[in-house]
């Protein structure tokens, strides 16, 4: 039976502490069945007596009112009911199934949905976000109920910024966009991609406590080069080939120049563009709009923060960071986005050009090592290109296996998108490693893609390994009673950070400064004890506490770069006067929590 009791002390408590969050009482303009049906105002049966006459819906509810702990407890036994019979069946199937019934708490209340995602985040994450949300954008065709969202297509050139103003609210903070592209390792999911802005934005209101009534997923449908979809007459997106090069752009300008034009103060996040596109769009935009590539850059933050951790795992100074050997195993927007990131720490540490610390890191693509032999290089990739005179015995393309046994590298990282590539081999080799902790990141998503999965890391490269994987795996029994823990390497421990502090700031954009900052808060998190026993992230359960600490050393640099233009009330000048645990305060204050709030004045 569920704790109502545990539960009613812990919400009390909670909405105790950010009590200036809860918003006053908001008079709704609707009044009838259209309450009922507005999944914002909706309160199921939680309608009390007064505003059941006063808003025309009295004899369209059964006659009793539930509390919302009730309500609550009753969504939460339904949901441990469907565990229950679901129990034995193939995992895909009871994701689905999960992902249902949230989703339809998720069109009906949207209250009472972000309650119980905010409590059990840690149950719910793997569903609206990844790996079940991988296989949800998949099926999203033959998923499709309601309409949640934007869609901007190719056939919209010219209307966009009329269509901008079809979004019924008034104000938008967070925007999550992606043309479909490239869905996790999933490829080119055309249309079916708004999954990924849906859950992401998801994670925005868990997380960082956005409002939901100011979100906005996004999707650009400019067509789709994935023939399965193409040929399937459920697909709902434009069944034409994606289209290149300056028709692409010329879409992408006008809906950004819409959307700035409607809510200039709206921060715009690219999620899930094929490399090319995720890489100029960064460029193109970066300077002029409150925008940033959550691929790009919010992984990289992660990725440094865990590399910085398994240096101290190590129980080494941090300085040592320029000495560990580096493999990464995926050269697309992921993998690029960590070494740049990884370089300039280098740099900054060691006080050297950023061509001298590349010398530790080792890039692998789907050709193998990549070297300065290789021709068609993607001049991305180039700077980090070995000069193979300075390889003894490695050679242009050289194998993932290879590279690992002449290495013996500190990390081998995987954002490749390939499952299962850290084989036993693989895995094997790296018990030679130099260090005395070698660390293994499988950071690809879902998790059929993970390189490996943490039972074999841990099987074949030893205990002593330091693992993360991008999708969650259970921690491994290692015999003993001794866990190996399994840490999750994903960009959700950032970017809910990133928006919510270059929000809170009101920053004209975000520059690299605001994202080191958010990186650094991350890596400075765990305590040497912790890191030490291989956690190298905090829980999922805190991820609302780890955001505010993110935000607030985003917003903090913004202001220290004179960027910061402030928000609502609080201008710059207040913003530069708060100390730091004040700015954290200031961002927890503005973390909305979802209660039910009165409808109608009290008279
Ligand atoms: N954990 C996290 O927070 C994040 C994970 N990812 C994951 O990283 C993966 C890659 O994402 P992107 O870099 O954006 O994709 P991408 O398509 O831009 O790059 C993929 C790279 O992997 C390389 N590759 C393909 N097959 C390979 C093979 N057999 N051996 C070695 N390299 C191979 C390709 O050559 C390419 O360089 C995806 O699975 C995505 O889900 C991406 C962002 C964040
Ligand atoms: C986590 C994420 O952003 C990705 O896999 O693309
Ligand atoms: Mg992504």
């Amino acid at each position: 039976m569920w704790n109502l009791a545990k539960f009613t002390a812990a919400s009390l408590s909670r909405s105790r502490r950010l009590s200036t969050a809860i918003p006053g009482p908001c008079i709704v303009h609707k009044r009838g069945a259209d309450i009922l049906h507005d999944p914002w105002f909706n309160k199921d049966t939680g309608f009390p007596l007064t505003e059941r006459d006063r808003l025309g819906i009295r004899g369209l509810l059964p006659p009793r009112v539930i509390s919302f702990e009730q309500q609550y407890a009753r969504f939460m036994e339904s949901y441990r009911s469907l565990e229950r019979n679901t129990h034995g069946q193939p995992d895909g199937i009871v994701s689905l199934a999960k992902w249902r019934i949230l989703n339809r708490l998720h069109d009906r209340n949207e209250t009472l949905y972000y309650r119980v995602l905010i409590d059990n985040i840690k149950d719910f994450a793997p569903i609206i976000y990844t790996p079940t949300v991988g296989l949800v954008c998949q099926n999203y065709s033959g998923l499709f109920r309601r309409p949640r969202g934007m869609y901007f297509s190719a056939k919209d050139k010219g209307e966009m910024m009329s269509m901008i103003y079809n979004w019924p609210g008034q104000q938008v903070d967070m925007i999550v966009l992606t043309d479909g592209s490239r869905i996790l390792g999933l490829g080119d999911l055309g249309v079916q991609g708004i999954g990924i802005p849906i859950g992401k934005l998801d994670m925005y209101v868990a997380a960082a406590g956005i409002n939901p009534q100011r979100i906005l997923p996004v999707m650009l449908d400019i067509g789709t080069n994935n023939e399965k979809l193409l040929n399937d007459r459920l697909y709902l997106g434009l069944r034409q080939p994606r289209l290149e090069g300056e028709e692409y752009l010329s879409i992408v300008d006008e809906f950004m120049e819409a959307v700035h034009t409607r809510w200039p103060k709206a921060i715009v996040q690219f999620e899930d563009f094929q490399m090319k596109w995720a890489f100029e769009t960064l460029q193109r935009y970066r300077k002029r709009f409150c925008m940033f590539n959550d691929d790009i850059q919010g992984t990289a933050g992660v990725a440094l923060a865990g590399l910085l951790g398994t240096v101290r795992a190590q129980g080494r100074p941090l300085r040592d960071f320029i000495n560990q050997k580096i493999v990464v195993v995926g050269a697309g927007s992921a993998g690029l986005g960590v070494l740049n990131m990884a370089v300039q720490a280098v740099s900054r540490m060691a006080g050297n050009s950023d061509s001298t610390a590349r010398n530790q890191f080792f890039l692998i693509d789907k050709d193998g090592l990549i070297t300065k032999e290789r021709t068609n290089i993607d001049p991305a990739a180039a700077p980090f290109a070995k000069d193979p005179r300075e390889l003894e015995g490695l050679n242009e393309g050289a194998n993932l296996l290879e590279v690992v046994k002449k290495v013996r590298p500190h990390v081998l990282l995987g954002l490749s998108g390939v499952g299962g590539i850290f084989n036993e081999e693989v895995l094997k080799a790296m018990r030679e490693s130099d260090s005395s902790k070698p660390a293994i990141f499988a950071m690809s998503n879902p998790t059929m893609n993970a390189e490996c999965t943490a039972a074999d890391a841990f099987k074949y490269a030893g205990e002593n390994i330091v693992f993360a994987s991008g999708s969650p795996f259970e921690n491994v029994a290692l015999g003993n009673g001794k866990f190996g823990h399994v840490n999750q390497a994903n960009n959700m421990y950032l970017f809910p950070g990133i928006g919510l502090g270059s929000l809170l700031s009101g920053a004209r954009y975000i520059t690299d400064g605001m994202l080191q900052a958010a990186a650094e808060c991350l890596a400075s998190y765990m305590t040497d004890e912790e890191v030490q026993s291989g956690i190298l992230y905090p829980s999922i359960d805190s991820i609302r506490e780890i955001t505010a600490e993110v935000g607030a050393a985003v917003l903090r640099s913004a202001v220290s770069e004179n960027l910061a233009e402030g928000h609502g009330d609080v201008g710059p000048r207040e913003l530069r006067l708060m100390a730091k645990e004040e700015t954290i305060e200031y961002i927890k204050r503005n973390m909305w929590f979802p209660i039910y709030s009165p409808l109608v004045h009290e008279k």
